[in-house]
């Protein structure tokens, strides 16, 4: 059996140790959901958040720890632990990481990703982590789809490696991705609409109503429900992704988790072409206030996104107006 590995032709030389140990562990991965042993989506707790965990979480956030044991690593902080854990005393990195993303679709054999992010590590485990998004110094993802890929940044431009299977090696297939920036496609968990705050309601009525309403195009949609699986799509045609806060208990800032997930993929995206913000402000200029807290999160191509925050600044009467009414947005 090979080792796993990665091409480290483009990798800055300090990231190399770690990115080879994410490869490892990504592809260990992806074997592990491959066979796809029926008893992986088994509910086996429920992590400090409240989230129900599924045996292939925890068995995710394991093979990670493992895998990343002697990659220079101070701290590992995961979206499955209560609090970061100490890892290599000399450690150059703190790294966040939502083990398996996705995982209401493990059972049904749908894409699914594990997300990463790396600080700088500082000597305590929250000031490695609790700091603005912006001093991410790499981030990415690791989609297990019908292929598995692996997508990364380190702050100039984003990369995608596409793990060969004759060679368990993850080789560069794009060594510099460029978002395409028209595609008429949104992503949004329609059924949460009555929930939402009206700008986004106004946003999505407008998409809706197609070559009728103030857009004057019809538009698609699409709904994973895995955020890895949104993104790579994204990445590769364009479109937008929205994750509102709304009006449920527990759902005032969203649901997704501002270090584990929404800062890394909005690097990803910025690095790529394209822009990503809670609605209104870009997700990289916030600060990381809470180890497992959330922000809504928009992103994907730069025009479609910065529409998003310009309904945020509509006047009240507009942003209520039925589509047929509202003058300011025509296409
Ligand atoms: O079920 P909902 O509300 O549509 O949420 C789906 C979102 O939740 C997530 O599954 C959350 O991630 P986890 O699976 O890591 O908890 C995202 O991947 C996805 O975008
Ligand atoms: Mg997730
Ligand atoms: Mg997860």
């Amino acid at each position: 059996m090979t080792t796993p590995s990665i091409d480290t032709t483009h990798i800055p030389p300090r990231f190399r140790s770690l990115m080879l140990a994410l490869a490892r562990g990504g592809a260990t991965l992806a074997g592990v959901i491959q066979r796809g042993d029926g008893s992986l989506s088994a509910e086996v707790g429920t992590n400090s958040d409240g989230d129900g965990q599924k045996r292939l979480d925890v068995q995710a956030d394991a093979l990670f720890r493992d895998a990343l044991r002697d990659a220079g690593l101070r701290w590992y902080a995961s979206e499955e632990q209560p609090a970061p854990l100490a890892m290599q005393p000399g450690g150059a990195f703190a790294l966040a990481i939502d083990p398996l993303d996705g995982s209401s679709n493990v059972d049904t054999n749908v894409s699914i990703g594990t997300i990463f992010a790396v600080y700088p590590a500082e000597d305590g485990a929250e000031a490695s982590f609790l700091r603005p998004a912006r001093d991410l110094i790499a981030g990415g993802y690791i989609i297990y789809g019908p292929r598995c890929c692996l997508v990364v940044s380190f702050g100039q431009g984003t990369q995608l490696y596409t793990l060969n299977p004759d060679t368990d090696s993850f080789d560069l297939t794009t060594p510099r991705v460029q978002m395409p920036d028209c595609f008429f496609e949104f992503a949004i968990n329609a059924s949460n609409y009555r929930h939402w705050p009206r700008p986004i309601r106004a946003y999505i009525d407008d998409c809706l109503a197609g070559i009728d309403g103030p857009r004057e195009r019809n538009f698609n949609m699409r709904w994973i429900a895995s955020l890895v699986a949104e993104a790579h799509r994204i990445l590769m045609r364009g479109g937008i992704f929205l994750y509102p806060s709304d009006a449920r208990k527990g759902y005032d800032k969203g649901r997704l988790r501002m270090l584990y997930e929404c800062a890394p993929i909005a690097f990803v995206i910025e690095q790529a072409g394209g822009r990503a913000t809670d609605g209104a402000l870009p997700i990289l200029d916030a600060a990381i206030t809470d180890l497992h807290g959330r922000t809504p999160l928009v992103f994907g191509s730069a025009e479609k996104v910065d529409r998003v925050a310009a309904y945020h600044d509509l006047p009240d009467a507009e942003v209520s107006a039925l589509f047929g009414n509202r003058g300011l947005f025509r296409a």
